[in-house]
């Protein structure tokens, strides 16, 4: 298992080791003992949730509030993504930056997203399956999230505007402005 750090702190890229062979290949998707020592991050995952998306579909920028929030571990079984963290930590010295990375089924990396974070992808393959765990359980009442497009944030999505696909939910989510901090 390979660890990367990103620019925000407690974001942490993660790429298991693959065993390749005749058959095909096989890699741990998530041990919770190998990803405690080599990030030095304790969680307890109690949720896993999968989506399919097609090209275009973008989802987020989602978090849940307060004593609702999650941390998420999150990869692509299927295709390839464009996935954004944004912090929204009160205090945080990176508050209100973002990361971008690329994940898809050749690269099988992860991306750790901690509590206080707002996280959204765009699915960038023709089909995405998404996968990801969660620390904490969905709770519908304690949805929240910020537009994609907030000028604030000004995430590149890498795929032009007129081919994004959002929820009807999605379409009406505040501005970074009138979301509040977590913590
Ligand atoms: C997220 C979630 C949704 N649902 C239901 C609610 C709704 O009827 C249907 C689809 O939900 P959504 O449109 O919110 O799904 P989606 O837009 O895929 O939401 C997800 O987006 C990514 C970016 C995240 O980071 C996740 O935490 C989550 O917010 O599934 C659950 O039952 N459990 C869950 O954990």
């Amino acid at each position: 298992m390979e660890i990367e750090k990103t620019a925000l702190e407690g974001c942490v890229i993660l790429k298991p080791t693959v065993f390749a062979d005749d058959r095909g290949a096989f890699f741990e998707s998530f041990n919770q003992s190998v990803f405690e020592i080599s990030t030095g991050i304790s969680t307890n995952f109690v949720q896993d949730n999968q989506s399919l998306s097609s090209f275009g579909v973008l989802r987020g920028l989602h978090f849940q509030t307060e004593e609702f929030a999650q941390a998420k571990l999150v990869r692509v079984i299927k295709g390839e993504v464009l996935d954004v963290a944004v912090d929204i930590r009160k205090g945080s010295k990176t508050f209100g930056k973002h990361i971008s990375i690329v994940l898809n089924d050749k690269n099988n990396k992860q991306l750790f997203v901690p509590r206080g974070f707002a996280h959204g992808f765009v699915t960038l393959s023709k089909q995405a399956i998404f996968a990801y765990k969660c620390d904490n359980y969905y709770q519908r009442s304690a949805e929240s999230g910020i537009l994609y497009n907030d000028t604030t944030l000004n995430i590149d999505w890498k795929v032009p505007t007129n081919e994004i696909k959002l929820s009807d939910k999605d379409k009406i989510l505040p501005t970074f402005d009138q979301v509040e901090a977590y913590g």
